[in-house]
């Protein structure tokens, strides 16, 4: 076997030629630099090659004593970073922010994941039906499901579909819900109770005030937020097609909270994000974000996470509780929001108390934040076979804002130069219109599981 690749980058300054698995020698060209300068022209032409690059590439990463030739591990993981890249069609930039997540045997599946379509799963609408009534109802149309999982008794995955599963007579009369299962895990972790006031911050389409409508049994009120005007559209929709009576949809900034109203149990944020965990929906955030966009997202989402603890109140007879989540699995989104909120407000993590999911980061890429944080909960599309999502549960100690702790994000923030971002450009992966139009009109039904 000829390897005639080798990646025309400009910076490499490291040849190694090796014997791989079948034994032919292979010339690997390691690249030291990151730049995502002139990416097509750096790589081989032929997409095959570049494949057994990355095989190669693992391999020696795997048994770097070995196999490592000299060649700094660093070198090896950019060149990594720039054959997935080329490969998967990623910004190298999104591919390095990636990849440390995962020890190196999970890269590779982790990406691949993100190549196929997650199950099409639904919720049922436990205000008008039971599981056991719509399960029945159905399969007497066709649609074969089962259960998502022990963990969720409303949840249904579906296998195969005769007709198409957004638009049935139960679908129209609001008994259940198109979601996906990771999109359940802040509703259960926030554990919203009868008679509670609940704020959903950033609510469009719904899928979670439904949710909290259901385990709440229409009692209390949840104010459902969302600043995107057009998408409060499909929230009130939402609401009336599920039969939620407990529901008050607000059209704020949630940054006006809790100016507009406060003083809640429960307050759930699933803040605008990335989508890195819904890219097998949405390919676009493969090349749709630089490390600008994910300061500004970073920026927006610590300045709505002290909003979000500032709504509630922390004397609350039966909460005093924050649920963090977004559909996105980068640190920077994730834990470094949520340490951030606990240095600011008095508040402490508790535990999701969700059954499954991998710990929080408390230290990455030389950062290191609270101990507390590996009661976070992490979720991956190659480890769940569902979309990759980020749960947080905070428990508020005090309504006082901590001394010299008043500032928030947008005085800290140091890199992202605006932090101010247009809601109605947000990116909105849980719910992805156009595959959800495809399931409606049934284009999917080959893809179910
Ligand atoms: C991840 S989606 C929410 C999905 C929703 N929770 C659900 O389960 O259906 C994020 C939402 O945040 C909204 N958004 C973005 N910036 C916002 C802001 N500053 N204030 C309120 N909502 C915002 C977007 O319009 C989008 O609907």
């Amino acid at each position: 076997m000829r390897w005639d690749f080798l990646l025309s980058w400009r910076l490499s300054h490291y040849s190694s030629t090796l014997k791989n698995d079948g034994g032919d020698d292979i010339t690997l060209n390691l690249v030291e630099d990151d730049s995502e300068e002139d990416t097509q022209n750096r790589v081989p032409s032929d997409i095959h090659v570049v494949k057994e690059q990355i095989h190669e590439v693992i391999r020696i990463l795997q048994d770097f004593r070995t196999l490592g030739k000299g060649v700094p591990r660093s070198t090896y993981v950019t060149t990594l970073t720039h054959l997935l890249a080329s490969y998967f069609s990623y910004t190298p930039y999104l591919v390095s922010i990636l990849t440390p997540l995962f020890p190196i045997t999970e890269v590779l599946p982790f990406f691949e994941a993100n190549e196929t379509p997650r199950p099409v799963t639904i919720r049922t609408n436990t205000l008008k039906s039971t599981r056991r009534e719509l399960v029945e109802k159905l399969e007497g149309r066709g649609v074969r499901v089962g259960p998502v999982g022990g963990w969720e008794k409303s949840g249904l995955v579906v296998f195969e579909s005769k007709v198409p599963i957004g638009a049935t007579p139960e679908y129209l009369a609001g008994h259940y819900m198109l979601q996906s299962p990771s999109s359940f895990l802040p509703v259960l972790a926030l554990a919203p109770t009868e008679n509670e006031r609940v704020l959903d911050m950033c609510s469009a389409p719904g899928g979670k005030t439904t949710h909290m409508a259901a385990l709440m049994r229409n009692t209390g009120c949840i104010v459902a937020n969302d600043a995107n005007r057009a998408r409060c559209k499909g929230l009130v929709a939402n609401i009336q097609r599920l039969g939620v009576r407990n529901a008050v949809v607000s059209n704020y900034d949630a940054r006006e909270y809790p100016k507009v109203m406060g003083g809640f149990d429960r307050v759930l944020l699933d803040a605008p994000c990335s989508g890195t965990g819904v890219i097998a929906k949405d390919q676009s955030v493969k090349v749709n974000k630089s490390e600008k966009d994910f300061q500004k997202l970073s920026a927006l989402q610590k300045e709505l996470i002290l909003h979000a603890i500032d709504s509630v109140d922390a004397q609350s007879a039966t909460g005093g509780y924050i649920v963090y989540s977004t559909c996105s699995v980068t640190v920077q989104e994730n834990e470094e929001v949520v340490n951030y909120a606990l240095r600011k407000r008095d508040v402490k993590l508790v535990d999701t108390e969700l059954a499954f999911g991998k710990e929080g980061y408390v230290n990455f890429c030389g950062k290191s934040f609270h101990p507390s944080l590996k009661l976070t909960r992490r979720y991956y599309p190659h480890t769940n076979n569902m979309d990759g999502f980020y749960v947080a549960k905070l428990k508020k100690l005090s309504n006082k804002i901590p001394k010299g702790k008043s500032d928030d994000a947008g005085a800290e923030l140091d890199a992202a130069e605006e932090v101010s971002v247009d809601a109605s450009k947000q990116t909105e992966p849980t719910f992805d219109d156009d595959a959800d139009a495809e399931i409606i009109q049934g284009k999917r039904a080959n893809h179910v599981r």
